[in-house]
C-alpha cells in the first residue's frame, strides 16, 4: 500500500514537473539544450518573474492611492502574461525580449524619478544589468546600460524629481550610480565569461557531431551518420543501394593495407561524384561496405544508376605508388517507403548483397 501511494505521489511530482517545465519551456520541452530553446526559457522565466512582482505590487501601490504606479505596474503585469501567450505562439523570443526589457528601463526611470513607495524605487534598479545583458549580448546590452545609466544621472542630478523629498542624504545619489555601475560591470564579466564558454561548447559539440557523424578515412557519413540522416529525412520514399567491394581482402593481401586504404578513399570519391542530387547520400557502411541512398527514383532507374556506378567502377584503373589494378562491386537494391520501415530496407538490402555475392559477385541484385 504505501508502495502504491510512493509511485502516485512520484508519479504526481513528475506530472507536476513537466507541467512546470511546459509552461516554462512554451510547450517545447524536447530540445532543451538549443539555444533558441534556452533564450525562450530564460525570457519567459524573467516574464514569470516580473508578473510575480509587478502584480502584487501594483494592487498594493493602488491600494495605497498611488495610481499612476499601480497601473503602471499592472500594465507591465498584463505585457508580461500577453508575452508568455504570444511566445508559446510563436517562439519568436527576439520581440519578446524586446517586450521584457524596455518597459522594464521605463519602469525603472520613472521609480527612480517618483521614488516608488516610500522612496525606495531605486533599489530595483540593479536587476537591469542581468536583463539586458542577457537578452541584448555584450555589445548592445553595454550600449543601451550606458543609455541608462546617463538616463538615471539626467533624472536624479537635472531633472525636478522628488528625491530631496524623502530625506536622503545628497550622496546617495552618487552612491546608487557607482554601485550600480559596479553591477554593470560584474555583470559584464559574467556575461563576457558565459558567451566565451558558449562559443567553446557550441565549437566542440559541432566538431563532436562531425567526429561522431563521419568516416575519418573517407570523409564521408559513417554508419551513425547516415541513419541520423535518413530517419530525419522529409522525403517520402528512398532507394537504399548497399555496395560491397569483391575480394577486397586481395587487395590488402597483395598491395598492402595503405593502398586499400587509398581505393576505399577513391571508391568514396567516386560515389560522391556519381550522386544524381544533392539530397542524395552515401556513407561508409562498415570495412569495404557502403551504403546509399537515392531519392525520387522509381526501382527500375535506381537500378539503373547501380549498373552505370558498377561499370564505372569496373573501369576504373586504381594506381597507387606504382600500383594499379581493377576492382568490382556487387549491389544489393530494396526500396523504402511508408510500408517498409528503415530498418527492413537495410535488412533486405543486405540479403540482397549476398545473393549477388553468391551468384558470383560484380553484379546488381534487386526483388
Ligand atoms: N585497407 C583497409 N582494409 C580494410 C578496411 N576495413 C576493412 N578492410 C579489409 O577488408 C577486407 C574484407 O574482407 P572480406 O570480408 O573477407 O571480404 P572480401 O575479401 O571483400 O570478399 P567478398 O566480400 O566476399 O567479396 C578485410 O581484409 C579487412 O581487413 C580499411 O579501413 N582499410
Amino acid at each position: 500500500m504505501t508502495k502504491l501511494n510512493n509511485k502516485t505521489n512520484t508519479e504526481i511530482n513528475n506530472k507536476e514537473k513537466t507541467s512546470f517545465l511546459t509552461f516554462l519551456y512554451v510547450g517545447n520541452t524536447d530540445t532543451v539544450f538549443s539555444e533558441d530553446t534556452r533564450r525562450v526559457f530564460i525570457i519567459n522565466l524573467f516574464a514569470s518573474v516580473g508578473v510575480l512582482f509587478t502584480l502584487p505590487l501594483g494592487v498594493v501601490s493602488i491600494w495605497q492611492g498611488k495610481l499612476l504606479l499601480g497601473v503602471s505596474l499592472l500594465v507591465i503585469a498584463i505585457l508580461y502574461s500577453l508575452n508568455h501567450i504570444y511566445l508559446r505562439r510563436t517562439h519568436n523570443h527576439k520581440l519578446c525580449g524586446y517586450f521584457v526589457i524596455y518597459p522594464l528601463y521605463v519602469l525603472m526611470i520613472y521609480l527612480v524619478y517618483s521614488g516608488g513607495v516610500n522612496g525606495t524605487g531605486h533599489v530595483w534598479i540593479y536587476c537591469i544589468p542581468a536583463v539586458a545583458l542577457f537578452l541584448h549580448g555584450m555589445k548592445r546590452g553595454l550600449i543601451e546600460l550606458t543609455l541608462f545609466t546617463l538616463a538615471l544621472i539626467l533624472v536624479m542630478y537635472f531633472m525636478d524629481s522628488r528625491f530631496s523629498e524623502f530625506g536622503y542624504h545628497e550622496t546617495l545619489k552618487s552612491r546608487i550610480l557607482f554601485s550600480f555601475i559596479v553591477v554593470v560591470f560584474l555583470s559584464g564579466i559574467y556575461e563576457y565569461s558565459m558567451s566565451r564558454f558558449n562559443q567553446e561548447l557550441k565549437e566542440t559539440t559541432t566538431k563532436l557531431k562531425l567526429y561522431a557523424y563521419t568516416d575519418p578515412l573517407t570523409k564521408l557519413l559513417n554508419r551513425r551518420g547516415i541513419l541520423q540522416r535518413l530517419e530525419i529525412s522529409t522525403q517520402q520514399s528512398f532507394h537504399l543501394l548497399l555496395a560491397d567491394v569483391d575480394f577486397f581482402k586481395r587487395i590488402n593481401d597483395e598491395y598492402g593495407h595503405d593502398v586499400g586504404d587509398y581505393a576505399l578513399t577513391q571508391l568514396a570519391k567516386i560515389f560522391q561524384e556519381s550522386l544524381p542530387k544533392k539530397d542524395d547520400l552515401v556513407s561508409r557502411w562498415g570495412g569495404e561496405e557502403f551504403l546509399i541512398a537515392v531519392c525520387g527514383m522509381d526501382e527500375y532507374e535506381v537500378f539503373e544508376f547501380a549498373e552505370i556506378l558498377r561499370h564505372r567502377v569496373e573501369s576504373y584503373e586504381f594506381s597507387h605508388l606504382d600500383q594499379r589494378f581493377h576492382m568490382t562491386l556487387s549491389f544489393g537494391l530494396a526500396g523504402m517507403n511508408s510500408s517498409t520501415s528503415l530498418r527492413e530496407a537495410i535488412t533486405l538490402a543486405d540479403n540482397r548483397l549476398y545473393q549477388a555475392k553468391r551468384s558470383g559477385r560484380n553484379q546488381t541484385c534487386r526483388a
